[in-house]
């Protein structure tokens, strides 16, 4: 009996009875006949704490990546001031015992004014209230998860319970309500409150909603997330048997709204026949996403960690082709979310330190690699299918001046689709038709004008033509005076271009139309193959050559530049110049970036570095295809599957030992089998199939755990389910099950050891007692908490 107690403690007031057994908990133990209970509770929901090192397949040597890192990443947006506090003021610094007190950061920005006030984002009039609404704190936000079994009761909740007891709390006479649904999303499943995250944290009278909504959300019953960032995936219309890429995932509330749709109505036991890839370049935000995600207990989900801009295509090869019967050959999506990173503008509400740092280069210098994620979207993208591109940047060349280059390059293969009348309600500006760039304090209207000002990092595709300029003698001195603005100078003379493309059927959400961030959003389709690569004559012209020097100029001017960027949106500078014309999907399927340099070599070149290739092709076979990564393997090991099986009683019916994968290649010491939808599983094998292209974080849904203490290597079966896969396995389990009566139910909870004789209920103590030793599931009979199903292992000491 020495094992370790830990106290089971109820978090805040619980009066629900949804609610009240909502925890992930240690139970001790109960006496039964000669053995020791161990009960873990889990309400269908995920465990509280996961090891995400090793779900992302990492090899659990790094320490696991909390929110906290994000949130101390940033600059705190509060300043400590050195004077001396007056008399009365509260705060301290205990450290060196000298009083300080906090001042907000500045939350303006001349420039920030200056740029744009001239790009016209809003209309002269509604100026002040457009900077007004931005310097307020963001009102909390969050949604619902649809694809819950809570959903209408948690709505419910909210409309019968919080929507009045919050009223009262309003301060701010503009907003009457508490909290109010989003009147454009689907169901009444997304809220807005009238109180910022900080009220929520700091006022008392606001404590037990607070904790509702942190405790829901660890749970993944709803989402904290900001209301603009729920709007693309709605644009998006996913359907449940589509393939999914999220291609700039983390953190991932975008990928858990992607992974409600493809869950939604799904039976319990069931899964559906789509699937999710979320896609993030930056390892510790992989492992947040994977957090996050885990929330949904899906088998339907891949992690992945790619430059977006290289994502692999994952082509089967060649000779593999006609003798597989996997039904695709390459991976394509149905559907694409290109959330890419941004200067972040719009999120200024929520994050006020940007206020500090903005500046036009940070728009400017990610514009390149926002275009060229996108442009890998597309060619990853099923002809027919849609693609939505999104920033939280209201900057016009972040946002219209991508989806142009976008049109330009792809012709009539991609349509900018209207979608006006989706979502009625939602208050949304068309995109800008004319724009102008700014860099180091001067405008320009036109890639002729970034010529002449000598700016190599200012691409054509920045302005609203797109048209390349080609600095020849006759070219210079057509550039007449006044065409150009020098430093200090207004901008009035200059003319914009206007783009001649259907650009306002961008959406552009601003802050003061519904009390909101900003963003913007623009819905692609793709009608036909992208252009096939136009392959260059002999005969270049010399303005070939010289806007192929501008490329290589842009491209080493775009990698040096210093982006600024929040830490929300942590871009990276790497982008690309971005000038070719038109590739063939083919061509935007290739992997290696470098493929085009190589194209120009020398033949002996050409074999010398295809001998390389071969060598740091065996090389990586025998380190492993991605370092630091563990592999992805099928577990087949008959004699555990079938030790399992039978423990538990699994149906023949259930799909099931040909779904399950670990992450060790030594199947004598696997300690995790995850298990994994039809669609993932075809993902796998095709991903086999062409080389293991993809780096995969993270797969499917743990299902099995080794039991690693005494007592469980003791019993019958060494793997117990794990809380996230059981909602999935428990409806074709016919053993080690026991259903208990509310009252032994609440027992078990409630004491940390329960006597044999002192369970109520005659029928559970004789059920109990045929179980085998070993981990099995209490359900709550039904009849209370709303006809739900609560579920418990329990796992029996020797
Ligand atoms: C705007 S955030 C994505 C937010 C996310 N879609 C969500 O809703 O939670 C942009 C993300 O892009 C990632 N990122 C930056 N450069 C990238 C690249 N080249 N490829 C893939 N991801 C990239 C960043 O790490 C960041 O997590």
């Amino acid at each position: 009996m020495n094992l370790k107690k830990k106290r089971w403690r109820p978090k805040g007031d619980r009066k629900s009875p949804i609610l009240a057994l909502n925890y992930y908990l240690v139970v001790p133990f109960v006496e039964l006949k000669d053995l020791l209970v161990l009960l873990l509770l889990r309400f269908l929901v995920p465990p509280k704490r996961h090891n995400t090192d090793r779900d992302m397949g990492g090899r659990g040597r790094s320490r696991r990546t909390q929110r906290k890192h994000f949130r101390d990443g940033r600059e705190n947006v509060w300043k400590k001031e050195k004077e001396t506090q007056t008399e009365g003021e509260e705060n301290t610094n205990n450290d060196n015992k000298r009083p300080v007190h906090w001042q907000p950061f500045a939350i303006e920005n001349a420039a920030f004014d200056v740029y744009y006030k001239e790009q016209g984002i809003v209309p002269p009039h509604e100026w002040d209230s457009f900077v007004e609404c931005l310097r307020k704190p963001l009102p909390a936000a969050f949604r619902i998860n649809s694809s819950s079994q809570f959903s209408t009761d948690l709505r419910s909740q909210l409309e019968d319970e919080f929507m009045k007891s919050l009223q009262s709390e309003v301060t701010d006479g503009n907003d009457a309500e508490g909290i109010k649904s989003l009147s454009w999303y689907p169901d009444k499943f997304a809220w807005q409150s009238s109180f910022s995250r900080m009220q929520l944290r700091k006022n008392k009278s606001l404590e037990r909603f607070h904790e509702f909504l942190k405790q829901e959300n660890e749970i993944g019953n709803i989402t904290r997330q900001e209301a603009v960032s729920m709007v693309p995936p709605l644009f998006l219309d996913v359907h449940r048997d589509h393939f999914v890429l999220d291609m700039c995932a983390a953190p991932g509330s975008k990928t858990f709204q992607l992974l409600e749709m493809i869950h939604q109505t799904s039976e319990v036991g069931t899964l559906p026949s789509g699937m999710v890839i979320a896609n993030d370049v930056d390892v510790q935000r992989c492992n947040l996403l994977i957090h996050q995600t885990k929330r949904m207990c899906t088998a339907n989900l891949i992690v992945t960690n790619h430059e977006a801009q290289h994502f692999p295509g994952c082509h089967m090869r060649k000779n593999l082709v006609n003798v597989s019967d996997l039904g695709m050959t390459e991976l394509l999506f149905d559907r694409v979310l290109c959330d890419v990173p941004c200067s972040g503008d719009g999120t200024l509400r929520k994050a006020p330190d940007i206020w500090k740092k903005w500046s036009v280069g940070m728009a400017n210098g990610v514009h390149c690699l926002q275009l060229q994620i996108a442009m890998r979207g597309l060619a990853l993208l099923k002809t027919g299918g849609r693609m939505v591109y999104s920033t939280c940047s209201m900057n016009p060349v972040e946002n219209e001046a991508v989806v142009s280059e976008i049109l330009r390059r792809c012709g009539d293969s991609v349509e900018l689709v209207d979608v006006s009348t989706e979502l009625p309600q939602l208050i949304r500006r068309p995109g800008l038709k004319s724009w102008k760039v700014r860099d180091k304090g001067v405008w320009l209207a036109s890639h002729k004008d970034a010529c002449k000002h000598g700016r190599p990092g200012i691409v054509p595709s920045m302005f609203p033509s797109g048209q390349v300029h080609v600095d020849t003698p006759d070219s210079d001195q057509k550039i007449t005076a006044g065409e150009i603005v020098e430093e200090g100078e207004t901008a009035d003379v200059l003319v914009s271009e206007v783009s001649s493309l259907p650009l306002e059927r961008c959406m552009r959400i601003v802050p003061h139309d519904q009390n909101t961030g900003a963003f913007f959003v623009a819905v692609l389709q793709k009608i036909a193959p992208l252009p096939v690569l136009q392959t260059k004559s002999n005969k270049q012209s010399d303005s070939d050559e010289k806007v192929k020097q501008v490329e290589v100029a842009v491209e080493k001017n775009a990698n040096e530049m210093d982006v600024e960027v929040t830490n929300e949106e942590p871009a990276k500078a790497s982008a690309d110049a971005g000038v070719v014309d038109n590739e063939s999907d083919e061509a935007f399927l290739d992997t290696n970036p470098s493929k085009k340099l190589k194209a120009s070599e020398p033949e002996s070149n050409k074999v010398n570095s295809r001998a390389a290739k071969a060598n740091d092709k065996r090389k990586l076979q025998v380190q492993g295809k991605w370092y630091g990564v563990d592999p992805v393997v099928f577990f087949k090991d008959d004699a555990i599957l079938t030790n399992i099986k039978e423990f538990y009683g699994i149906h023949d019916w259930f799909p099931f030992s040909n779904r399950l994968l670990t992450r060790n290649s030594d199947t004598n010491h696997v300690k995790r089998i995850y298990y994994m939808s039809e669609s993932v599983k075809s993902v796998v094998e095709l991903n086999f199939l062409g080389g293991e292209q993809l780096k995969i974080t993270s797969i499917g849904l743990k299902m099995f755990e080794r039991q690693t203490s005494r007592e469980g290597t003791s019993t019958p079966c060494v793997f117990r389910i794990s809380s996230e896969g059981l909602p999935l396995l428990l409806p074709h389990m016919t053993k080690q099950i026991a259903c208990a009566s509310p009252g032994d139910f609440k027992h078990l909870l409630q004491y940390k050891s329960i006597k044999f004789p002192d369970l109520v209920d005659d029928g559970f103590r004789e059920k109990v007692a045929t179980l085998s030793l070993g981990c099995c599931v209490v359900v709550l009979n039904q009849g209370l908490f709303y006809n739900q199903i609560v579920i418990v292992q329990v796992l029996f000491h020797a």
